[in-house]
C-alpha cells in the first residue's frame, strides 16, 4: 500500500480520537491532492443541491437548520478523485487494523456553505439508521482569516466546547454517535469534503434501518 501518512502519525491520531472522541489533523490532504479536490469541486459546482436532514428516504430540506449545498461522490464515477479514494482506503485500513472497528463502507459529499450559511448543533446519526461511526470533515478553504466565521463548533461530554477553523487541508475526525457539533455562520463561501466511515454499507443500512 502506498501511504499518505506514516504509521506513527496514524497511531497518534487514533489515540487522540479514542481518548478525546475527536482529533484535528492539519495538512491531512497533501498539496497535490488538495489541488485536485479543489479543481473537482469547481468543475462540478453546477451539480450541487440544497442539503436536507434525515436519511435517504426521508430527506427534508430545512434551510433554518442547515444552509449548505452538497454533491455526493461516487467512487466509480468520480475516478478523477482516485488519490482521495486511496487516502480513504488507507484510513479504513488503519481504523480496522488498529481500532478493530469493523468498518465496511463509507459515504462522502462535497459541501458548499454560501455566505451566511450555517448548520445547527446536531449528531451525525439518523433515527432510522445508526451505521455512521466516524465523521471526517476536510476543509478546502485557502486563505481563511480570523473573522471569516464558519468554524466547526465541537461539544464534548465534559460540557466544554470549542471552535475549529475550516482551514485548507485540515481534517477533523470524530465519533459520529458521541460528538454533537455545529457550523457557525460563515461570512464567506466555505467549502469542504465531508463523509462518514460506516459499520455496514449504506445500501444495507437503508434496508436494515
Ligand atoms: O463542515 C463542517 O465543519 C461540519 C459539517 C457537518 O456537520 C455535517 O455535514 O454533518
Ligand atoms: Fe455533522
Amino acid at each position: 500500500m502506498e501511504n499518505y501518512h506514516r504509521l506513527e502519525d496514524w497511531l497518534f491520531w487514533m489515540d487522540e480520537l479514542s481518548s478525546n472522541d475527536y482529533v484535528v489533523v492539519d495538512n491531512f490532504l497533501e498539496g497535490h491532492l488538495l489541488k485536485t479536490i479543489r479543481e473537482f469541486f469547481q468543475s462540478h459546482f453546477d451539480g450541487f443541491t440544497k442539503a436536507g436532514i434525515g436519511a435517504l428516504g426521508d430527506n427534508i430540506v430545512r434551510g433554518d437548520i442547515r444552509g449548505d449545498y452538497t454533491f455526493w461522490l461516487d467512487r466509480q464515477r468520480d475516478s478523477a478523485l482516485d488519490g482521495f479514494w486511496r487516502l480513504i482506503d488507507e484510513t479504513m485500513f488503519i481504523f480496522n487494523r488498529y481500532c478493530f472497528l469493523g468498518l465496511a463502507g463509507y459515504e462522502f459529499h462535497l459541501a458548499h456553505y454560501p455566505q451566511g450559511g450555517h448548520y445547527d448543533k446536531h449528531l451525525d446519526q439518523f433515527n432510522t439508521r445508526n451505521n455512521r461511526t466516524i465523521s471526517m470533515v476536510m476543509y478546502l478553504n485557502e486563505d481563511w482569516q480570523k473573522g471569516d466565521g464558519g468554524e466547526l463548533g465541537i461539544f464534548l461530554k465534559d460540557d466544554t466546547s470549542f471552535l475549529v477553523e475550516p482551514i485548507a487541508a485540515r481534517c477533523v475526525m470524530f465519533k459520529s454517535a458521541e460528538v454533537p457539533h455545529c457550523v457557525m455562520a460563515s461570512n464567506k463561501p466555505r467549502n469542504s469534503l465531508t463523509g462518514w466511515l460506516l459499520q455496514q454499507p449504506s445500501a444495507l443500512g437503508q434496508f436494515f434501518g
